[in-house]
């Protein structure tokens, strides 16, 4: 088709596209601009043969819309110049409808390769499109460059490759070799589907994975965002009231001064005292814990002062008593609300005079004890009930710290569980790192009546059962707490005995153990007889 060969290489490289005008170039002699001039039209000339050689669709692309084409491009679009082309697909071409494979939607004008080149993308794209000259879709690779003058974007080049054919050849070739290869082929062809079966089911996997992590990371507590960590010794919290007792803490570990420590049960009443102890000047000496409730009332007199050999039936020996042992050092003296009436006069003979006397001799023995006394139960109550001296407690009572219960600190609870991860991690051999917001969320929401114990008990039975890297908690919370009437309000220490009770009929009286009152209720299981013991709670 002659008539179309002219007129669209005209539009290749036509009239004053060279872009050179003699008062453009700076030259000196005619003849040096007309050797230039004719340099130029060579090139031209071999520009032109190269560019209506190749099969490949070249259209150069400007602000004013397509601006220059080859002989193949005309072809591809069915037209026979470049104005043509611009009347009939609209200036920039835009009505040559490109798509995506697998899209049947036409790509917007801002997808199409020379459009991005024209702002200075490159771009190789594969897409679709209708040949116009035979009416077949045609696969097409197209390559798009910006062109550049003097670090300006002056248009873009776009060189359009028809790969279709290419494309046929490979599915040609693979059904050709499909038949030919018969029933011998078979097995290998199901071992490639079943290869490919897996490398599909381990991508599969691997996106599960990564879309299982995704949503899990927007679920999981963020621990790095947990602040103003407190550690003093090995109590942990962040909480204003806890900052509090750091404080007191602080006052009165140099001193000498007697410390009654109180608050509920598990609130770190054992953890302040051993801090207490190791800031004193007292802490190369021993810490000598005594749980008085822990202690049979018919013993407690022995451990605490001693013993003389033959002191009762039994006594074969000499024994050292507790407040002996800690000679120079300090004694804990836990649940000190459970010390026998009877006893709380020798105690008191201890704290004032620093002597006493051990069981089965008269010969007293001084010692230099400081002494810390511990109880979670309200000592005001007892005094009132007949149940521990006044003036034992006057004297115990000299510099008091009141541990909060976990649930008006609730913001150290983050802090505790990264903590207790950490410590069951290596106890357990375990890699937990996360705990499901929704987790927290319920820790966060009970009432921990078995306070920092409790919540410790709670985690390890967690991480226990926990297979991954997730905090598993199976516990069931019950975070409302029934509200009576009035009338029916009963003094705590009525209200904690029916507690006690209810749970060890649901234990079916069983004490020790997971599954046992004492860890329901979040205290030792001494702690748990001794108070059956005082409350008179017995299996009925
Ligand atoms: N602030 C805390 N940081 C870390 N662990 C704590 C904290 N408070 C308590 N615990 C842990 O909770 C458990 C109970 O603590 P502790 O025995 O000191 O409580 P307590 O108040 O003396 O309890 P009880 O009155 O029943 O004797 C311990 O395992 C302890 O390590």
């Amino acid at each position: 088709m002659p008539m179309r060969t002219e007129s669209y290489e005209n539009q290749l490289i036509s009239g004053d596209e060279i872009g050179i005008r003699r008062d453009s170039i700076k030259i000196k002699k005619r003849t040096t601009f007309a050797a230039h001039v004719s340099t130029l039209l060579l090139k031209r000339t071999e520009m032109n043969a190269i560019l209506n050689t190749t099969p490949n669709a070249v259209f150069i692309l400007t602000r004013d819309g397509i601006t220059r084409c080859n002989r193949a491009a005309v072809r591809m679009l069915g037209v026979a110049s470049l104005n043509e082309l611009r009347n009939k697909y609209g200036r920039k071409g835009e009505g040559f409808l490109l798509r995506w494979p697998k899209n049947l939607l036409p790509l917007r004008e801002d997808e199409r390769p020379l459009t991005r080149a024209l702002k200075g993308e490159s771009v190789t794209e594969v897409v679709l499109a209708i040949h116009a000259e035979t009416g077949e879709e045609i696969t097409l690779r197209i390559t798009a460059a910006p062109i550049l003058a003097k670090g300006r974007i002056i248009g873009a080049v776009g060189i359009h490759s028809d790969i279709t054919w290419g494309e046929q050849l490979s599915s040609n070739q693979a059904a050709a070799f499909t038949k030919q290869a018969g029933a011998d082929h078979l097995l290998s062809q199901e071992q490639a589907l079943r290869r490919q079966a897996e490398n599909d089911l381990h991508r599969a996997k691997v996106e599960l994975q990564a879309l299982k992590d995704r949503i899990r990371s927007a679920d999981i507590y963020p621990f790095h965002e947990t602040n103003h960590t407190y550690h003093f010794g090995e109590v942990i919290g962040q909480s204003r009231c806890l900052e509090n007792v750091f404080f007191r803490v602080e006052a009165v570990a140099p001193q000498d001064s007697t410390v009654l420590l109180l608050g509920e049960t598990g609130t770190g009443k054992g953890l302040v005292a051993r801090a207490i102890h190791n800031r004193s000047l007292r802490k190369h000496r021993p810490l000598v814990v005594v749980n008085c409730t822990a202690l049979p009332a018919s013993l407690i007199e022995s451990e605490l002062f001693g013993r003389e050999k033959g002191a009762f039936t039994g006594a074969s020996a000499q024994q050292l008593g507790r407040f002996e042992m800690a000679d120079k050092g300090t004694i804990l003296l836990d649940e000190i609300g459970d010390l026998p009436f009877e006893l709380q006069s020798k105690l008191l003979q201890v704290i004032q005079e620093g002597e006493f006397s051990r069981l089965g001799s008269s010969r007293t023995v001084k010692v230099d004890v400081r002494i810390i006394a511990a109880t979670n139960r309200d000592l005001y109550e007892e005094i009132r009930l007949g149940r521990f001296r006044e003036d034992l407690f006057y004297r115990l009572n000299i510099f008091p710290i009141t541990l909060p219960p976990l649930r008006d600190r609730k913001e150290d609870i983050p802090l505790l569980v990264e903590y207790f991860l950490e410590k069951f991690n290596r106890k357990l051999g375990k890699s937990l790192r996360h705990v499901t917001n929704e987790t927290m969320g319920r820790l966060m929401a009970h009432a921990w009546p078995g306070n920092v114990r409790e919540l410790e008990s709670v985690i390890e039975r967690a991480a226990i059962i926990s297979p991954g890297a997730t905090l598993q908690v199976l516990d069931h919370f019950e975070t409302a707490v029934p509200v009576r009437a009035a009338d029916e309000a009963k003094p705590l220490i009525d209200l904690e005995r029916d507690y006690i009770s209810e749970v060890l009929n649901r234990t079916n009286w069983r004490i020790e153990g997971d599954k046992g009152a004492a860890h329901i209720l979040g205290i030792n299981p001494s702690t748990l007889r001794g108070r059956m013991r005082k409350e008179g709670i017995r299996r009925p």
